[in-house]
């Protein structure tokens, strides 16, 4: 049996893979997060309430439950506030990466670390593994210089670059694109949608599978994880009215300016996904099965 130690198991991603890992058998379970534990299952699995900031309590937990893979997913995730405050992003976002390398040299496990389309500038997409990085933003910086620490450690690694995640989230009141977009348009309310941003939406069941088989089959190196099919944001939003039969006509479309005058977004990202086809098996779920998923769930 595998230890696995998930960091950030109360957000988004995190508690779709513990899910995920709690319903299926042969690995054991280690859950961090910074406040109360908020997945409940069946299933029986080690919590502990950590700041993954507080370098001592990190390495007391490591020491104590000695993991064979860390899947790390805790990030200050929100662009705007990145840009708003990079001391503090620097913070979550980078050191405890750095600290993290240097744990899993001196007491030998694979760390999975979750990355993001934002370290490109979107001028080349669909991108490769081994495209060169150009972040736009601090969010984007920070990722590139957290993914920088683990390539430079003498560590065992996987860094897990994903795009635009949505699904049908474990707590109901959290939301996402898709969910924003449906709930706006049930409530009859106009939404501003840009034209100017393609992207590969990556269904979150997806992600969190490719990062269980990342870990199962000891995958190494970086992996793109998305869809393949390249939308603009305005199209995955005009889908969204389709499939739920809602009123298209309160999607206004604007251009990326006109919404976010303070923190560049790269335009067209997109990833080619060869590798994780190749190496996990992975077949990606396309948007409408996604949405369908999505409308089972709520
Ligand atoms: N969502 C997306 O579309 C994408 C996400 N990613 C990456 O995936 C990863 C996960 O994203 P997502 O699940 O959406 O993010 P969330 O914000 O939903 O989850 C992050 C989790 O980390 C926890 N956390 C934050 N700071 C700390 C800390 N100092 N110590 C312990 N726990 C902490 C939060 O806890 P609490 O809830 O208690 O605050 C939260 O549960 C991130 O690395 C992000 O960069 C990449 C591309 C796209
Ligand atoms: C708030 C808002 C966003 N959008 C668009 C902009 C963007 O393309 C998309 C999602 O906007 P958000 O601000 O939620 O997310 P944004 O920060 O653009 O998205 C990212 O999240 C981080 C964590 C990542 O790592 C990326 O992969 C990425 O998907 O929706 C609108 O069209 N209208 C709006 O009112």
């Amino acid at each position: 049996m595998s230890k696995i130690l998930i960091t950030g198991s109360n957000g988004f991603i995190g508690q779709e893979i513990v899910n995920q890992l709690l319903n299926t058998e042969g690995d054991e379970l280690i859950a961090i997060s910074r406040g109360k534990n908020r997945v409940e299952h069946e299933k029986d699995f080690i919590y502990r309430s950590a700041d993954v900031c507080d370098q001592e309590t990190l390495e007391q937990i490591i020491a104590e439950y000695k993991p064979d893979t860390v899947i790390h997913t805790v990030a200050m995730a929100n662009v705007d506030r990145c840009e708003e405050d990079p001391i503090e992003c620097s913070r979550i976002n980078v050191d405890p990466v750095k600290y993290l390398a240097q744990l899993a040299e001196r007491h030998n496990f694979h760390l999975i670390y979750l990355s993001t389309d934002f370290v490109f500038d979107g001028l080349n997409g669909p991108y490769r593994e081994d495209d060169q990085t150009r972040p736009l933003n601090h969010y984007g910086v920070s990722k590139v210089e957290a993914e920088r620490c683990i390539q430079q450690s003498s560590c065992v690694w996987s860094i897990v670059r994903t795009i635009l995640v949505y699904g049908a989230p474990y707590e109901r009141n959290r939301s996402n694109l898709i969910l924003w977009v449906k709930s706006s348009l049930e409530n009859k309310q106009n939404i501003n949608v840009v034209t100017d941003h393609y992207r590969m939406p990556t269904f979150v069941g997806d992600l969190a599978k490719a990062c269980l088989e990342i870990a199962r089959r000891k995958a190494y190196g970086i992996y793109h994880i998305s869809s393949d099919e390249i939308f603009s944001v305005y199209e995955i939003a005009q889908q969204v009215a389709d499939f739920w039969k809602l009123d298209k006509s309160l999607i206004r479309p604007v251009k990326s300016t006109e919404l976010f005058s303070k923190v560049e977004r790269p335009s067209y990202t997109g990833f080619n996904i060869d590798k994780a086809r190749n190496d996990l098996d992975f077949s990606p779920t396309n948007l409408i099965s996604g949405l369908e998923k999505i409308g089972q769930n709520l």
